[in-house]
Protein backbone atom coordinates (compact mmCIF):
# COMPACT_ATOMS: atom_id res chain seq x y z
CA UNK A 1 0.00 0.00 0.00
CA UNK A 2 0.99 3.26 -1.19
CA UNK A 3 2.50 5.24 2.50
CA UNK A 4 2.07 9.13 2.22
CA UNK A 5 3.10 12.11 4.43
CA UNK A 6 0.78 14.69 5.32
CA UNK A 7 1.39 17.88 7.82
CA UNK A 8 -0.08 17.04 11.15
CA UNK A 9 0.13 20.93 12.00
CA UNK A 10 0.54 24.34 11.12
CA UNK A 11 0.48 26.68 8.09
CA UNK A 12 0.03 23.27 5.36
CA UNK A 13 -1.83 21.04 7.04
CA UNK A 14 -5.47 22.23 6.49
CA UNK A 15 -4.89 23.05 3.03
CA UNK A 16 -2.93 19.62 2.60
CA UNK A 17 -5.82 17.77 3.68
CA UNK A 18 -8.55 19.64 1.67
CA UNK A 19 -6.12 19.18 -1.52
CA UNK A 20 -6.33 15.50 -0.75
CA UNK A 21 -9.96 15.15 -0.38
CA UNK A 22 -10.43 17.62 -3.54
CA UNK A 23 -8.75 14.90 -5.17
CA UNK A 24 -10.84 11.73 -3.83
CA UNK A 25 -8.84 10.62 -0.79
CA UNK A 26 -10.39 9.79 2.55
CA UNK A 27 -8.50 12.04 5.33
CA UNK A 28 -8.91 12.20 9.34
CA UNK A 29 -11.77 14.10 11.04
CA UNK A 30 -9.91 14.45 14.15
CA UNK A 31 -6.96 16.13 14.25
CA UNK A 32 -5.31 14.11 16.86
CA UNK A 33 -5.24 11.39 14.12
CA UNK A 34 -1.61 10.43 13.56
CA UNK A 35 -2.70 8.13 10.53
CA UNK A 36 -5.47 6.93 8.44
CA UNK A 37 -5.97 4.05 5.57
CA UNK A 38 -7.78 4.69 2.72
CA UNK A 39 -8.65 1.21 2.04
CA UNK A 40 -10.82 2.52 -0.87
CA UNK A 41 -7.40 3.85 -3.10
CA UNK A 42 -5.40 2.19 -1.75
CA UNK A 43 -3.08 4.73 0.44
CA UNK A 44 -2.13 4.90 4.08
CA UNK A 45 -1.73 8.46 5.68
CA UNK A 46 0.50 9.22 7.77
CA UNK A 47 0.19 13.25 10.02
CA UNK A 48 3.70 13.82 10.76
CA UNK A 49 5.20 17.47 11.46
CA UNK A 50 5.89 18.97 8.46
CA UNK A 51 10.20 19.62 9.38
CA UNK A 52 10.23 15.57 9.88
CA UNK A 53 8.45 14.47 6.41
CA UNK A 54 11.72 14.63 3.49
CA UNK A 55 13.72 12.57 6.47
CA UNK A 56 10.94 9.78 6.49
CA UNK A 57 10.38 9.90 2.60
CA UNK A 58 14.45 9.97 2.08
CA UNK A 59 14.62 6.98 4.48
CA UNK A 60 12.05 4.92 2.30
CA UNK A 61 9.84 4.74 5.23
CA UNK A 62 7.19 6.59 3.32
CA UNK A 63 6.55 6.68 -0.26
CA UNK A 64 5.77 10.10 -0.74
CA UNK A 65 5.20 13.26 1.39
CA UNK A 66 3.96 16.85 1.40
CA UNK A 67 6.02 19.64 2.84
CA UNK A 68 7.42 22.57 2.30
CA UNK A 69 9.70 23.61 -0.09
CA UNK A 70 12.10 25.66 2.31
CA UNK A 71 11.63 22.56 5.32
CA UNK A 72 13.19 20.70 2.38
CA UNK A 73 15.72 22.79 1.77
CA UNK A 74 16.57 23.41 5.08
CA UNK A 75 16.71 19.46 5.88
CA UNK A 76 19.57 17.55 4.27
CA UNK A 77 17.31 14.71 3.45
CA UNK A 78 17.87 13.43 -0.45
CA UNK A 79 14.74 13.98 -1.90
CA UNK A 80 13.09 15.06 -5.45
CA UNK A 81 10.12 17.44 -5.49
CA UNK A 82 8.00 16.16 -7.96
CA UNK A 83 4.86 18.75 -7.78
CA UNK A 84 3.94 22.12 -6.66
CA UNK A 85 0.69 22.37 -5.23
CA UNK A 86 -0.14 25.94 -5.09
CA UNK A 87 -0.67 26.53 -1.40
CA UNK A 88 1.45 27.61 1.54
CA UNK A 89 3.32 30.26 -0.38
CA UNK A 90 6.11 32.25 1.64
CA UNK A 91 9.49 34.09 1.48
CA UNK A 92 12.36 33.15 3.70
CA UNK A 93 14.20 36.59 4.62
CA UNK A 94 16.36 38.50 6.59
CA UNK A 95 14.79 41.48 8.63
CA UNK A 96 15.96 44.09 11.11
CA UNK A 97 14.73 47.22 13.20
CA UNK A 98 12.98 49.36 10.46
CA UNK A 99 14.88 52.29 12.11
CA UNK A 100 18.71 50.31 11.72
CA UNK A 101 17.90 50.96 7.82
CA UNK A 102 20.30 48.06 7.27
CA UNK A 103 21.49 46.35 4.10
CA UNK A 104 22.61 42.83 3.73
CA UNK A 105 26.16 43.92 4.28
CA UNK A 106 24.91 45.33 7.54
CA UNK A 107 24.74 41.82 8.85
CA UNK A 108 28.44 41.16 8.42
CA UNK A 109 29.69 40.75 13.07
CA UNK A 110 25.71 40.42 13.69
CA UNK A 111 24.00 37.66 15.39
CA UNK A 112 21.33 36.26 13.26
CA UNK A 113 18.20 34.24 14.76
CA UNK A 114 16.29 31.60 12.47
CA UNK A 115 14.26 28.41 12.69
CA UNK A 116 16.20 27.90 9.47
CA UNK A 117 20.14 27.90 10.10
CA UNK A 118 21.54 25.53 7.39
CA UNK A 119 19.89 27.80 4.99
CA UNK A 120 20.82 30.78 6.37
CA UNK A 121 24.57 30.13 6.50
CA UNK A 122 24.65 28.62 2.85
CA UNK A 123 23.12 32.18 2.23
CA UNK A 124 25.68 33.89 4.53
CA UNK A 125 28.57 32.01 2.50
CA UNK A 126 26.79 32.79 -0.26
CA UNK A 127 27.35 36.35 0.04
CA UNK A 128 30.11 36.14 1.73
CA UNK A 129 29.07 37.58 4.94
CA UNK A 130 30.62 36.66 8.41
CA UNK A 131 27.87 36.94 10.75
CA UNK A 132 29.10 36.20 14.74
CA UNK A 133 26.21 33.79 15.02
CA UNK A 134 23.46 32.08 13.79
CA UNK A 135 21.24 31.84 16.44
CA UNK A 136 18.64 28.14 16.16
CA UNK A 137 15.12 29.25 17.70
CA UNK A 138 12.08 27.20 16.99
CA UNK A 139 9.30 30.04 16.64
CA UNK A 140 8.74 33.25 17.60
CA UNK A 141 11.94 34.71 16.06
CA UNK A 142 10.43 38.40 15.32
CA UNK A 143 10.70 38.65 19.07
CA UNK A 144 14.32 37.62 19.59
CA UNK A 145 15.82 40.90 19.06
CA UNK A 146 13.48 42.83 21.64
CA UNK A 147 14.71 40.00 24.08
CA UNK A 148 18.28 40.97 22.74
CA UNK A 149 19.20 37.68 22.04
CA UNK A 150 19.64 38.40 18.32
CA UNK A 151 20.85 41.65 16.31
CA UNK A 152 18.54 40.48 12.85
CA UNK A 153 16.76 36.96 11.66
CA UNK A 154 15.96 35.22 9.26
CA UNK A 155 12.30 34.13 9.13
CA UNK A 156 9.41 32.93 7.26
CA UNK A 157 7.49 35.98 6.04
CA UNK A 158 3.67 35.33 4.23
CA UNK A 159 2.12 38.96 4.77
CA UNK A 160 4.63 40.84 6.34
CA UNK A 161 2.12 41.95 9.45
CA UNK A 162 4.23 39.95 12.39
CA UNK A 163 7.13 41.75 11.18
CA UNK A 164 5.72 44.98 11.04
CA UNK A 165 4.14 44.70 14.29
CA UNK A 166 7.70 44.28 15.62
CA UNK A 167 8.86 47.06 14.15
CA UNK A 168 11.20 45.04 11.89
CA UNK A 169 11.85 45.56 8.01
CA UNK A 170 13.33 43.26 5.31
CA UNK A 171 16.23 43.14 4.26
CA UNK A 172 17.71 42.51 0.57
CA UNK A 173 16.06 40.12 -1.51
CA UNK A 174 14.33 36.69 -0.80
CA UNK A 175 16.67 34.04 0.46
CA UNK A 176 14.16 31.46 -0.85
CA UNK A 177 10.25 31.21 -2.40
CA UNK A 178 8.59 28.66 -0.98
CA UNK A 179 4.92 27.23 -1.26
CA UNK A 180 3.98 23.47 -0.70
CA UNK A 181 5.40 20.57 -2.52
CA UNK A 182 5.16 16.23 -2.93
CA UNK A 183 8.49 14.78 -2.55
CA UNK A 184 9.53 11.68 -3.30
CA UNK A 185 12.82 9.94 -2.55
CA UNK A 186 15.82 10.38 -4.29
CA UNK A 187 16.74 6.67 -4.33
CA UNK A 188 19.77 6.16 -3.00
CA UNK A 189 22.30 2.93 -4.52
CA UNK A 190 21.57 0.99 -1.04
CA UNK A 191 17.82 1.32 -0.96
CA UNK A 192 15.91 -1.32 -3.40
CA UNK A 193 13.83 0.74 -6.07
CA UNK A 194 9.89 0.96 -5.51
CA UNK A 195 8.47 -2.29 -6.59
CA UNK A 196 5.93 -1.68 -9.71
CA UNK A 197 2.63 -1.58 -7.49
CA UNK A 198 4.34 1.61 -5.83
CA UNK A 199 5.52 3.05 -9.00
CA UNK A 200 1.76 2.74 -10.51
CA UNK A 201 0.15 3.94 -6.74
CA UNK A 202 3.31 7.09 -6.59
CA UNK A 203 2.19 8.37 -10.06
CA UNK A 204 -1.82 7.76 -9.88
CA UNK A 205 -1.16 10.27 -6.81
CA UNK A 206 1.09 12.81 -7.99
CA UNK A 207 -1.50 13.14 -11.31
CA UNK A 208 -4.84 13.06 -9.18
CA UNK A 209 -3.08 15.82 -7.38
CA UNK A 210 -1.88 17.68 -10.62
CA UNK A 211 -5.34 17.87 -11.76
CA UNK A 212 -6.73 19.47 -8.69
CA UNK A 213 -3.83 21.75 -8.33
CA UNK A 214 -4.60 22.33 -12.05
CA UNK A 215 -8.49 22.87 -11.85
CA UNK A 216 -7.98 25.57 -9.32
CA UNK A 217 -6.31 27.20 -11.70
CA UNK A 218 -9.18 27.75 -14.25
CA UNK A 219 -12.72 27.93 -14.45
CA UNK A 220 -15.10 26.52 -17.07
CA UNK A 221 -16.49 29.16 -19.58
CA UNK A 222 -19.71 28.66 -21.15
CA UNK A 223 -21.18 31.47 -23.47
CA UNK A 224 -23.38 31.74 -26.38
CA UNK A 225 -21.85 33.82 -29.38
CA UNK A 226 -23.33 35.14 -32.62
CA UNK A 227 -21.76 33.06 -35.60
CA UNK A 228 -20.01 36.74 -37.08
CA UNK A 229 -18.03 36.44 -34.41
CA UNK A 230 -17.25 33.28 -33.24
CA UNK A 231 -13.43 33.79 -34.93
CA UNK A 232 -12.44 36.79 -32.52
CA UNK A 233 -14.81 35.01 -29.51
CA UNK A 234 -12.37 32.47 -30.05
CA UNK A 235 -9.35 34.11 -30.14
CA UNK A 236 -9.90 35.39 -26.84
CA UNK A 237 -11.18 31.92 -25.31
CA UNK A 238 -8.15 29.58 -26.55
CA UNK A 239 -8.81 26.64 -24.53
CA UNK A 240 -6.13 24.98 -23.38
CA UNK A 241 -6.12 22.95 -26.64
CA UNK A 242 -8.72 24.52 -28.40
CA UNK A 243 -12.29 25.29 -27.41
CA UNK A 244 -15.65 23.06 -27.93
CA UNK A 245 -17.61 25.36 -30.63
CA UNK A 246 -21.24 23.62 -30.65
CA UNK A 247 -24.23 24.75 -32.72
CA UNK A 248 -27.10 26.58 -30.95
CA UNK A 249 -30.57 25.72 -31.69
CA UNK A 250 -31.02 29.12 -32.58
CA UNK A 251 -29.34 30.61 -36.40
CA UNK A 252 -27.27 32.33 -36.45
CA UNK A 253 -25.88 31.78 -32.60
CA UNK A 254 -23.09 28.67 -31.57
CA UNK A 255 -22.56 27.61 -28.16
CA UNK A 256 -18.68 27.67 -27.05
CA UNK A 257 -17.18 26.14 -23.81
CA UNK A 258 -13.56 26.39 -23.05
CA UNK A 259 -11.53 26.73 -19.89
CA UNK A 260 -9.84 30.33 -18.93
CA UNK A 261 -7.57 31.13 -16.25
CA UNK A 262 -9.19 32.14 -13.04
CA UNK A 263 -6.85 35.16 -12.44
CA UNK A 264 -8.19 36.50 -16.01
CA UNK A 265 -11.64 35.72 -16.18
CA UNK A 266 -13.48 38.53 -15.37
CA UNK A 267 -11.48 40.64 -18.32
CA UNK A 268 -12.07 37.75 -20.58
CA UNK A 269 -16.15 37.73 -19.69
CA UNK A 270 -16.32 41.61 -20.55
CA UNK A 271 -14.19 41.31 -24.15
CA UNK A 272 -16.97 38.89 -24.72
CA UNK A 273 -19.67 40.89 -23.81
CA UNK A 274 -18.22 43.64 -25.73
CA UNK A 275 -18.25 40.99 -28.75
CA UNK A 276 -21.74 40.60 -28.44
CA UNK A 277 -21.70 37.34 -26.79
CA UNK A 278 -24.51 36.35 -24.20
CA UNK A 279 -25.27 34.04 -21.67
CA UNK A 280 -21.66 33.97 -20.49
CA UNK A 281 -21.37 31.76 -17.28
CA UNK A 282 -18.49 30.50 -15.28
CA UNK A 283 -18.29 27.30 -13.50
CA UNK A 284 -15.50 26.34 -10.80
CA UNK A 285 -13.78 23.15 -11.09
CA UNK A 286 -12.62 20.81 -8.19
CA UNK A 287 -10.28 18.48 -10.29
CA UNK A 288 -9.40 17.14 -13.96
CA UNK A 289 -6.94 14.85 -15.66
CA UNK A 290 -4.99 15.40 -19.18
CA UNK A 291 -3.12 18.01 -18.19
CA UNK A 292 -0.96 19.30 -21.37
CA UNK A 293 2.29 19.54 -20.90
CA UNK A 294 3.53 23.17 -20.31
CA UNK A 295 0.41 24.37 -19.52
CA UNK A 296 -1.16 25.66 -15.47
CA UNK A 297 2.01 26.53 -13.99
CA UNK A 298 2.59 23.54 -12.21
CA UNK A 299 6.21 22.82 -12.56
CA UNK A 300 6.92 19.28 -13.10
CA UNK A 301 10.29 19.72 -11.64
CA UNK A 302 13.31 17.65 -12.18
CA UNK A 303 13.15 13.89 -10.89
CA UNK A 304 9.56 13.61 -11.36
CA UNK A 305 7.93 10.41 -11.05
CA UNK A 306 8.02 8.52 -14.38
CA UNK A 307 5.38 6.82 -15.13
CA UNK A 308 5.50 3.65 -15.43
CA UNK A 309 5.06 1.65 -18.91
CA UNK A 310 1.45 0.65 -18.17
CA UNK A 311 0.24 4.00 -17.30
CA UNK A 312 -1.26 6.64 -20.00
CA UNK A 313 1.36 9.16 -20.54
CA UNK A 314 0.60 12.91 -19.27
CA UNK A 315 1.32 14.20 -22.88
CA UNK A 316 -1.79 11.99 -23.93
CA UNK A 317 -4.03 15.00 -25.44
CA UNK A 318 -6.93 13.54 -24.11
CA UNK A 319 -8.41 17.17 -23.06
CA UNK A 320 -10.37 17.52 -26.28
CA UNK A 321 -12.29 14.21 -26.38
CA UNK A 322 -13.28 15.53 -22.62
CA UNK A 323 -14.43 18.97 -24.09
CA UNK A 324 -12.03 20.64 -21.91
CA UNK A 325 -10.78 23.48 -23.28
CA UNK A 326 -8.78 26.40 -21.81
CA UNK A 327 -7.08 29.63 -22.25
N1 LIG B 1 2.37 32.47 7.48
C1 LIG B 1 3.15 31.40 7.53
N2 LIG B 1 3.84 31.12 8.63
C2 LIG B 1 4.62 30.05 8.69
N3 LIG B 1 4.80 29.18 7.70
C3 LIG B 1 4.16 29.41 6.59
C4 LIG B 1 3.31 30.52 6.42
N4 LIG B 1 2.79 30.47 5.20
C5 LIG B 1 3.32 29.38 4.62
N5 LIG B 1 4.15 28.74 5.45
C6 LIG B 1 4.90 27.53 5.17
O1 LIG B 1 4.52 26.50 6.08
C7 LIG B 1 5.66 25.68 6.38
C8 LIG B 1 5.91 25.73 7.86
O2 LIG B 1 5.01 24.94 8.47
P1 LIG B 1 5.24 24.50 9.99
O3 LIG B 1 4.06 23.71 10.34
O4 LIG B 1 6.56 23.92 10.17
O5 LIG B 1 5.34 25.86 10.71
P2 LIG B 1 4.19 26.82 11.16
O6 LIG B 1 3.13 26.95 10.12
O7 LIG B 1 4.89 28.03 11.57
O8 LIG B 1 3.55 26.06 12.39
P3 LIG B 1 4.05 26.00 13.89
O9 LIG B 1 3.11 26.89 14.60
O10 LIG B 1 3.90 24.56 14.25
O11 LIG B 1 5.47 26.52 13.91
C9 LIG B 1 6.81 26.26 5.61
O12 LIG B 1 6.92 25.57 4.39
C10 LIG B 1 6.38 27.68 5.36
O13 LIG B 1 6.98 28.25 4.22
O1 LIG C 1 4.07 37.41 7.44
P1 LIG C 1 3.02 36.84 8.32
O2 LIG C 1 1.71 36.64 7.60
O3 LIG C 1 2.84 37.65 9.57
O4 LIG C 1 3.44 35.36 8.71
C1 LIG C 1 4.74 35.04 9.10
C2 LIG C 1 4.78 34.58 10.53
O5 LIG C 1 4.02 33.38 10.67
C3 LIG C 1 4.87 32.34 11.15
O6 LIG C 1 4.81 32.23 12.50
P2 LIG C 1 3.79 31.27 13.27
O7 LIG C 1 2.47 31.94 13.45
O8 LIG C 1 3.74 29.96 12.60
O9 LIG C 1 4.46 31.16 14.69
P3 LIG C 1 5.92 30.61 15.01
O10 LIG C 1 6.85 31.75 14.77
O11 LIG C 1 5.84 30.23 16.43
O12 LIG C 1 6.20 29.47 14.11
C4 LIG C 1 6.25 32.77 10.71
O13 LIG C 1 7.26 32.16 11.48
C5 LIG C 1 6.20 34.26 10.91
O14 LIG C 1 6.39 34.58 12.24
MG1 LIG D 1 5.74 28.66 12.78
Amino acid sequence: MLRVAVPNKGSLAEEASRMLRDAGYRQRSDNRDLSLTDDANGVQFFYLRPKDIATYVSEGQLHLGITGHDLTEESSASVNEVLELGFGQSQFRYAAPQAHGWTVQDLAGKRIATSFPRLVRANLAQQRIAAKDVIRLDGAVEVSIELEVADAIADVVSTGRTLAQHGLATIGDPILSSQAVIVDRNAKFDQQPDPGDIMKSKYRFVERLRGVVFARQYVMLDYDCPEQVQDEAVRVTPGVQAPTVAPLSLDGWVAVRAMVRRSRVNDVMDELADLGCTGIVTASLQSCRAVLPGHGGVSSMPGATPPPAEAPSTSDPTASQLGVAGG
